[in-house]
C-alpha cells in the first residue's frame, strides 16, 4: 500500500516536472508575456529558467554574451530573451526596426514599469525614468539650458579652469611616477565639471580626494546594472549592506545641492539647476525639493559616467592602437603648437581627434543597452510581431560592432569618420535616436575631446597591464579593474 503511494507520488511528482518543461521550454517561468514561438531564443535559454543562469553567472560579460548572439551566423531578424518573472526581450539588431522603435512609432515604445520598478528609488522622477508628458517637460526645460551657445561659454570658463585642475593633479603622478587609475581620475574630473556646468556648485572631488557620496554613486550604479539582468534583484538587494545607506546618501546629496542654492540671496544663474527652481508646475506649483534632487541625481549620472567612460576606453583603444595614437599626438602638435589647452575653434578644427572619440564610442558605448515597452501589440517593419507588454531592446554595443553596418568593424580605424558621409543615428546609435536622443552629446563630445587633447598634449599614458581591462556590469560601461596608468611628462 505504502510503495503503491509512493509510486503515485513519485509518477505525479515526474509529471508536473515534465509539463513544467513542456510549457516553459521557450520561456522562462514567471515571464510577463508569451513571445511567439517562431522568434528564436538565445542559445544560452534553458526551460524554466530562460537565459537567468548564463547572465548572472558571469554578469560582468554577460554584454559580451548579447552581443555575441546578436552578431552570430545564426541571428536572422530577432531573438528573444526571457528571464524569469519578468518581461522578455526581444532583440533587434538593424537600423530600420530602430528607427521604428525610438522615432516611428515612438508613441508605442515607452520606458515602462520595468525601468521605473528598478530605478525609481534612486532616480525618482528624473528625465530617464519618466515616459509622456513628465517627461516632454523636462526636456523642454533642460533643452533650454544645453545649448551650443552655453557649451561655447563653458570651454572659456568652467572646462579651462578644471582642466588646470586635472593637469595640476596629473602634473603631481608623473612626478611622483606612481601609477594611477585614470578611470578614477576621469570620473572625479567629470563630476567637478558637470557640477559647475549644471549646478554652479564646486564639489572639489578631484583635489580633495573622493567624497562618500562619490563611493555611493559608483556602487549603486553597478547595483542598478545588476537589477536590469536579475530578476531576484529585490532578495540580492535585501542582504546587500550597502545600498540603503548609498541610496540615502545620493539622496541627501541631491537635496542639498537644491537646499543650498535656494538659501542663495541670487539665484538666478544660467544653469540647469535655476531653470529647474524657476520651473511652475500646470497648476501654478514650484517643484518640490525631492523632485529637484531627482533632476540633480539624474544629470550627474547622465553627465559624469557616460563621459569619464568614453575617455577611459579611448586610452585604451590608443594604446592598442599606435597608428592611430601617433596620428592623434601629429594632429594635436600642429594644431597647437606651444599652446597647452586648446580653444573652442580648434577643438572644432581637429577632425581626427573627434573621429577618435567616435569611434571608441562605436566599440565602447557608454550605454552598451537599450530596451522600450511595448505599449499596444505591434508589428515591426522585418515582420516581428511584438505583443503588448514584450521589451523591444537594441545594443548599440552589438551594432557598432556587426560586419552588416561596419566594413572591418572589430577594427579600431578612426579615419572611417574622416569621410563627409556620417552614418545615421539609427546605424551609430551611442547617442541613442528618435526625440529621446542624448540631450547631452553636442557637450559630450566637446568636452570629451576638450579633455583628450589637453591631456595628451601635457602627457604620456601608459597602461600598466593591457590585459587586466575588463568590462563590468552596470547602467553603463565601466571598467571592472580600473585603469591603472604610469604617466609622463610631454617634453
Ligand atoms: C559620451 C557621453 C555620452 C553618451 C555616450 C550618452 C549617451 C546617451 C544615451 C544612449 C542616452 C539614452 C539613454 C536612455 O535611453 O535612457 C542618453 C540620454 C540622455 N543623455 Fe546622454 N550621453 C552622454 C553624455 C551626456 C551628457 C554630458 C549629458 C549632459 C547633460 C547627457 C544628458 C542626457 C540626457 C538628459 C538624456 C535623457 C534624454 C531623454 O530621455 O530625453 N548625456 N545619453
Amino acid at each position: 500500500m505504502e510503495n503503491t503511494r509512493n509510486f503515485y507520488f513519485v509518477g505525479a511528482a515526474l509529471g508536473i516536472i515534465s509539463a513544467a518543461f513542456w510549457y516553459y521550454k521557450d520561456d522562462a517561468i514567471g515571464a510577463t508575456v508569451r513571445v511567439d514561438k517562431s522568434v528564436p531564443r538565445f542559445k544560452i535559454h534553458n526551460p524554466i529558467l530562460g537565459g537567468v543562469l548564463q547572465m548572472i553567472k558571469d554578469i560582468d560579460n554577460s554584454g559580451i554574451l548579447i552581443e555575441e548572439e546578436l552578431n552570430g551566423p545564426d541571428f536572422d531578424r530577432a531573438k528573444v530573451l526571457t528571464i524569469p518573472f519578468a518581461e522578455p526581450t526581444i532583440f533587434v539588431n538593424d537600423p530600420e526596426s530602430v528607427e521604428y522603435i525610438t522615432n516611428t512609432n515612438f508613441e508605442n515604445y515607452i520606458k515602462g514599469t520595468f525601468t521605473k520598478w528598478r530605478l525609481t528609488d534612486v532616480l525618482g522622477n528624473g528625465i530617464f525614468n519618466t515616459d509622456g508628458h513628465d517627461w516632454f517637460v523636462q526636456r523642454k526645460l533642460s533643452a533650454k539650458i544645453l545649448t551650443n551657445r552655453n557649451f561655447k561659454l563653458n570651454i572659456e570658463t568652467v572646462f579651462s579652469e578644471n582642466i588646470g585642475i586635472f593637469i595640476g593633479v596629473l602634473n603631481a603622478v608623473a612626478e611622483s611616477q606612481t601609477p594611477v587609475d585614470m578611470h578614477s581620475l576621469f570620473h572625479r574630473y567629470f563630476m567637478d565639471s558637470f557640477g559647475k556646468i549644471a549646478y554652479g556648485i564646486d564639489l572639489n572631488s578631484l583635489s580633495q580626494g573622493i567624497p562618500s557620496y562619490v563611493v555611493s554613486f559608483d556602487r549603486t550604479q553597478n547595483t542598478m546594472g545588476d537589477r536590469l539582468v536579475n530578476p531576484f534583484f529585490p532578495i540580492v538587494d535585501f542582504f546587500n549592506p550597502y545600498l540603503k545607506n548609498d541610496i540615502k546618501m545620493i539622496r541627501e546629496f541631491g537635496e542639498k545641492v537644491v537646499k543650498d542654492r535656494v538659501g542663495e540671496p541670487h539665484n538666478d544663474r544660467n544653469d540647469l539647476l535655476s531653470l529647474f527652481l524657476s520651473h511652475c508646475n500646470e497648476d501654478g506649483s514650484k517643484l518640490t525639493t525631492e523632485e529637484l534632487a531627482d533632476h540633480v541625481i539624474s544629470f550627474i549620472l547622465a553627465g559624469r559616467d557616460t563621459t569619464a567612460q568614453a575617455l577611459s576606453w579611448t586610452l585604451f583603444c590608443l594604446s592598442n592602437n599606435p597608428a592611430a595614437k601617433t596620428a592623434l599626438y601629429k594632429e594635436i602638435d600642429e594644431i597647437l603648437g606651444d599652446q597647452l589647452i586648446p580653444k573652442y575653434d580648434q577643438i572644432k578644427q581637429m577632425k581626427y581627434a573627434n573621429a577618435v572619440f567616435k569611434e571608441t564610442l562605436r566599440l565602447y558605448p557608454s550605454v552598451p543597452r537599450e530596451g522600450k515597452v511595448a505599449v499596444n501589440d505591434d508589428t515591426l517593419p522585418n515582420g516581428i510581431k511584438i505583443p503588448k507588454g514584450a521589451i523591444v531592446g537594441f545594443c548599440p554595443y552589438a551594432m557598432g560592432r556587426s560586419e552588416k553596418l561596419w566594413e572591418n568593424a572589430s577594427a579600431y580605424k578612426p579615419e572611417r569618420w574622416l569621410n563627409s558621409k556620417q552614418p545615421s543615428n539609427y546605424v551609430y546609435t551611442a547617442f541613442m535616436c528618435g526625440p529621446r536622443i542624448c540631450l547631452g552629446k553636442n557637450l559630450a563630445e566637446l568636452q570629451g575631446v576638450f579633455t583628450l587633447v589637453s591631456i595628451l598634449k601635457n602627457f604620456d599614458f601608459e597602461i600598466i597591464d593591457l590585459g587586466s581591462v575588463k568590462q563590468k556590469m552596470s547602467l553603463t560601461l565601466p571598467m571592472k579593474n580600473g585603469l591603472m596608468c604610469r604617466i609622463t611628462k610631454r617634453k
